[in-house]
């Protein structure tokens, strides 16, 4: 698969101010990227520098083979064939759906800007409200036209830039697998920003995490939580606590809870006292182990409780436990560690 979208050392600063510091990855065509940060973190800067609108300090950005942007020389916007979709979408109230979706297609005959809108108004299921006006639409049905608008001319990337972060959050998880499949379908490469894990994790083939300007890790969802690639990712994304151990084999660790056995990154296996992460679903409620730890905290999550434990030493951990199993608050639990990965940290 030939790279759509490649940054090579891209930096940005306002005056003084590094917002974006050598920032380096790259999507394959029909890829979906996702800029995942704290608020203030650059992800907005960094979209806007692919866009055009923002000029590079140090470092290239590649679009569909073209280097778009350098220091002190970039491509406009209007010469970028990118399309973009914000939180305020802002369709035109007066034109029709169709018409709003056919709105960029000036350049075609009126035959292929028929094709195109009807091919787009069927992939976001809203044929019947071609002749509707926008304000008749609902919030998340404005949103896919506002998606399709942005995706009808075929632009070399699509730039989203927190899109769902007017709706409420069942829905916005749901819009952010509908927008991948629809993405998918039409094959067109993309880039979203956001703060919420959970929509990166429903849209995105890889992901980058930002913080203070730091790409601190790009990979899949999956790697983001099994394997962190620091602390500030394994604290930004999805929970967990950190335990001492001792690394005292290839793939064992010993911790207060026993010799652990799974996956240790080789760049730390020659540490030997080691922070190691605990995933909540790393530890296992187990009525028959030995191994117990008090409740100290529950906290209902629909199909599961997220217990928060105590060990002997004080040392908090969390354990995720179907919620038919009614547990109270002082008890003992049993538990078990099933990880497959362990990640670890020099020790704090
Ligand atoms: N035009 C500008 N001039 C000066 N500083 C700016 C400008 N735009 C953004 N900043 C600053 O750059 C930093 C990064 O901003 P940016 O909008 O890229 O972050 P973000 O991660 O998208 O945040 P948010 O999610 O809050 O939009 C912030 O400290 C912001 O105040």
């Amino acid at each position: 698969m030939p790279n759509q979208l490649t940054l090579k050392d891209v930096s940005i600063a306002y005056g003084d101010h590094v917002v974006a510091n050598r920032i380096s990855f790259s999507l394959n065509v029909g890829e979906i990227g996702c800029l995942l940060g704290p608020s203030g973190c650059g992800k907005t800067s960094l979209l806007r520098a692919i866009a055009g609108f923002e000029p590079i300090q140090t470092g290239t950005i590649n679009l569909d083979g073209k280097q778009v942007s350098q220091p002190n020389q970039h491509l406009p916007p209007e010469q970028r064939r990118i399309g973009m979709v914000f939180q305020d979408f802002a369709l035109f109230p007066h034109l029709t759906v169709a018409d709003n979706i056919g709105f960029g297609l000036h350049k075609l005959t009126r035959q292929a800007r028929t094709e195109r809108v009807e091919t787009l108004l069927n992939l976001i299921g809203l044929s019947e409200a071609r002749k509707q006006y926008p304000h008749q639409l609902s919030g998340g049905q404005q949103q896919r036209v506002a998606l399709a608008r942005a995706m009808a001319p075929r632009p070399d990337i699509l730039l989203l830039d927190e899109p769902f972060s007017s709706m409420d959050s069942d829905l916005r998880e749901q819009l952010a697998r509908e927008v991948r499949h629809l993405l998918q379908q039409d094959g067109i490469t993309a880039i979203l920003v956001t703060h919420d894990q959970n929509e990166a994790f429903a849209m995105a083939d890889q992901i980058g995490v930002l913080g203070n300007g730091e790409l601190h890790q790009w990979g899949t969802g999956y790697e983001l939580y099994h394997q962190p690639a620091d602390l500030f990712v394994a604290d930004f994304i999805g929970q967990g606590a950190l335990i001492p151990g001792e690394i005292i084999g290839p793939d064992q660790i010993r911790t207060e809870l026993g010799i652990v056995t799974g996956q240790i990154a080789a760049d730390h296996i020659q540490q030997n006292t080691v922070d190691l992460l605990l995933r909540p679903d790393d530890v296992i409620h187990d009525d028959d182990s030995p191994l117990k730890a008090q409740i100290i905290n529950r906290a209902f999550r629909g199909a599961v409780y997220l217990y928060t434990l105590k060990l002997a030493s004080g040392q908090l951990i969390y354990c995720l436990v179907q919620s038919h199993h009614q547990h109270n608050i002082g008890e003992k639990l049993g538990i078990r560690l099933e990880a497959a990965h362990l990640p670890v940290f020099r020790r704090q």
